[in-house]
């Protein structure tokens, strides 16, 4: 068959150092990107594959978001701008991992246990961060790509949510929006002016946020989008990527690990602040107290915003719908309490990775879920939808149910559902909650106090030896660790630990908390 002779003779060029075991982990490969040349060949041959069975044009990008800038990675994206599913990030892995002169066997092993139809046509999407080893991959990918005979579109420099977002809009024809960046741009941006343009009270000052842009691709398109926003919002813009170096002492992820202010960002006392990842789907918003403290403001604090005007908006419009929150273990276990005892929603708790937290929040009419890091967003019922609409469209509503209805139809738009969690999106609809609740970040915080906690990193030989149950909260081996755990998480009130590998990076997580700090 003339494919398979095509890629054994690409693959030559993209060959797999021997011995070399990776891992789909949590967010797809990731690796110094010096050693994923192959790994990016083969991810074009598995998206062909994908693109085959599922009828529909599939997205690969290339991307390690918070890792160095040495490091790179690929996610790849399923039609509706989903993760795949665990049993093809199994078949990924498998291909990965296939000596030189095993991959056309497990090629064609996985062809026959998926039964696809290779005269099928296939599309596949191709996206690239910043990082000065993505170009090169990302060719990689499209070789792959070429040589199983499918088709690749290369969308050049995006964010992970942009291609999540193009991805599905041209699988869904233009349902879900444009399928181009301009097209997102104009999306969200006209979500966004409709939802404030009745917060008359949000002053000059209050539209003004500073966003430390992680020195990578958030920047870049968030500069692109400016113009869209029609001074809506007043944005100034650090890290840019003009001279630091990516996710360097900078972006959400060192924001929300060293509890501190990004290098290179300057903010006044009490003013806004936030901090996007290296791929742009990870947002923390942080300021200055009075007695200049820095605040963090978190996933979780942005699920309790973001809920909080949801259900208000709900109740006001009458609508009856079930709403949860979703969180992982690493949640502060104030928002925990604030979001069940107070707020008296549904909280439910799953492993690391948006991909479990997404598929938890899919059983409810509004699933707003994050990660304690601010990776998140909010999924609304097809059912959900048509009670929103029907509601704004109905000309006998009454002028609060429908003011309501018009505000939760602009929040569906603007949080961009189909891309698994988008910092662009989740600022924007924080940004229109705060204005339309009046609301300073000061008042946000006040919400509810986090448990004082720290996140540490600890490298070991193996980290895969520990073994994990209840959404990661209770270690099943090696044994004696739980007891250990257990015996230290007891002397100290409200104090809460756990122990997990991490699904990134070759380390064990460490994450404690409890009521008070030394
Ligand atoms: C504690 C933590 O923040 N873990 C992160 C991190 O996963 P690990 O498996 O912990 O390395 O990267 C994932 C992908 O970005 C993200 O989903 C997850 O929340
Ligand atoms: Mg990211």
């Amino acid at each position: 068959m003339a494919p398979f002779e095509d890629v054994s003779k690409q693959s030559s060029f993209h060959p797999k150092p021997k011995g070399l075991l990776l891992q789909y982990g949590t967010a797809g490969f990731r690796t110094n990107g010096e050693h994923l040349d192959h790994v990016m060949f083969r991810m074009g041959l598995f998206a062909v594959l994908r693109s085959k069975k599922t009828k529909a044009t599939i997205g690969v990008m290339v991307t390690a978001s918070h890792n160095p800038e040495e490091d790179n990675g690929v996610k790849v994206i399923d039609p509706m701008g989903e993760m795949v599913t665990a049993v093809w990030e199994g078949y990924a892995t498998q291909l990965a991992n296939a000596e030189q002169e095993d991959l056309l066997t497990a090629l064609k092993d996985l062809i026959e246990k998926e039964t696809i139809n290779m005269s099928q046509e296939a599309n596949v999407f191709v996206g690239k961060d910043t990082r000065s080893s993505s170009a090169r991959l990302s060719q990689a990918v499209m070789d792959g790509v070429s040589a199983l005979g499918g088709h690749s579109k290369d969308f050049g420099l995006v964010t992970t949510p942009q291609l999540h977002y193009i991805v599905c809009c041209h699988n869904t024809q233009g349902n879900y929006g444009e399928p181009t960046v301009e097209g997102y741009y104009r999306k969200l941006s006209e979500a966004f002016i409709q939802l404030t343009k009745n917060a008359f009270n949000c002053t000059d000052d209050q539209k003004h946020l500073s966003v430390d842009g992680a020195n990578g691709i958030g920047a870049l398109k968030l500069r692109e989008m400016e113009r869209h926003l029609k001074k809506s919002l007043h944005i100034t813009l650090y890290n840019d990527g003009s001279k630091g170096k990516l996710n360097h002492q900078c972006g959400a992820d060192f924001v929300k690990v060293q509890q501190k202010a990004p290098s290179g960002i300057e903010i006044n006392p009490g003013e806004r602040g936030c901090s996007f990842d290296g791929d742009a789907d990870r947002i923390v918003y942080y300021y200055t107290d009075s007695q200049g403290r820095f605040r963090l403001l978190d996933g979780d604090k942005i699920a309790t915003l973001i809920s909080t005007f949801l259900k208000e908006q709900l109740t006001l419009a009458g609508l009856d719908l079930k709403m949860a929150v979703v969180q992982t273990a690493y949640a502060n276990g104030s928002s925990t309490n604030y979001l069940e005892d107070t707020m008296k929603v549904i909280v439910q708790c799953t492993k690391t990775g948006v991909k479990h937290l997404h598929h938890v929040a899919q059983g409810f009419d509004v699933g707003v879920y994050f990660e304690a890091n601010g990776h998140g967003t909010v999924l609304f019922s097809k059912s959900a939808k048509d009670k929103i609409h029907q509601l704004a469209e109905n000309p006998s509503t009454n002028d609060e149910a429908k003011r309501a209805a018009l505000l939760l139809q602009n929040s569906v738009n603007v949080i961009n559902e189909k891309t698994v969690g988008d910092a662009i999106s989740n600022m924007l609809l924080i940004e229109a909650i705060l204005a339309i609740m009046g609301m300073t970040i000061q008042q946000w915080d006040a919400i509810y106090t986090d448990l004082p906690n720290r996140q540490l990193k600890v490298k070991v030989a193996d980290r895969r030896v520990i073994g994990t149950t209840d959404a990661e909260r209770r270690a099943v081996s090696p044994a004696g660790l739980q007891e250990a755990i257990d015996s230290l998480v007891k002397r100290h009130p409200k104090a809460r630990s756990f122990v997990r590998p991490s699904g990134t990076e070759d380390v064990v997580r460490v994450y404690a908390e409890a009521e008070t700090q030394v």
